[in-house]
């Protein structure tokens, strides 16, 4: 396959943010209020797997086994999914990014910034075992994921804690971090989201 010209992407030189915390911990709730707040491109590398699933494609169906053991996709395909959604909304104007559930591992995080460009922030949202899992759970009445069940939930809850709280420590001896504890109400959380993006931003 040929590389993705990102040319267009890097030119743009627009804000990037990445979002993480454990499954449940709020990353799209309060991703939602920041575009609506910001105006900026959401991306969940969650959502861009799922939409490869439901397109039928032979690599989406390799990825729905690994989905449902709650393991990583390789890092190649994800990335590559994060690129062509991003070039297409650098064509449209983009003005910034929230790149939700990436990077899950260290090395998504240092390819990602070498390839593309260096986050501005990450913000992480702190929240405790038992409270996600509950959290999941409610989800699951709704939600019609396949890997929001408890045993997929639990294997979610390891790969978090093996794969991406090194991710944590990563950008935190970095100085980029920015932990939020978020166990509070959506609003309460949001709060705190807006103190770090309006700081970060104001230097843009
Ligand atoms: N601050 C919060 N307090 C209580 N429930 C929350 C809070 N934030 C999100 N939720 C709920 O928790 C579940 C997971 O949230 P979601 O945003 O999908 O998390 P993630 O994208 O990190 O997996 C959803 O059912 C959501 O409504
Ligand atoms: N950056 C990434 N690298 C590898 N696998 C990823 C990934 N982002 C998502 N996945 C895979 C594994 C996850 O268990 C699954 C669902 O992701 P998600 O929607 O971001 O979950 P969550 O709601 O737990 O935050 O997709
Ligand atoms: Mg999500």
């Amino acid at each position: 396959m040929a590389p993705i010209d990102l040319t267009p992407l890097k030119t743009a030189n627009v804000p990037i943010f990445f979002i993480v915390g454990g499954p449940g911990s709020g990353k799209g709730t309060q991703c939602d209020k920041i575009v609506a707040k910001y105006g900026f491109t959401h991306l969940s590398s969650g959502d861009l797997l799922r939409d490869e699933v439901a397109s039928g494609s032979a690599r989406g169906k390799e990825l729905t086994a690994i989905m449902e053991a709650g393991a990583l996709v390789p890092l190649e395909v994800v990335l590559t999914l994060v690129k062509e959604a991003m070039l297409k909304a650098v064509a449209k104007g983009s003005k910034g990014f929230l790149i939700d559930g990436y990077p899950r591992e260290v090395s998504q995080g240092v390819q990602f910034e070498n390839e593309i460009q260096p986050a501005k922030l990450v913000l992480f949202f702190d929240v405790a075992e038992d409270t996600l899992i509950k959290r999941l759970l409610h989800r699951a009445q709704t939600s019609g994921r396949a890997d929001d069940n408890i045993d997929t939930i639990k294997k979610r809850l390891h790969t978090f804690t093996t794969a991406t709280k090194p991710v944590v420590d990563h950008y935190e001896q970095q100085g980029k971090l920015v932990k939020i504890n978020a166990e509070g109400s959506v609003d309460d959380i949001f709060a705190v989201v807006t103190t770090n993006l309006d700081k970060a931003t104001s230097k843009i």
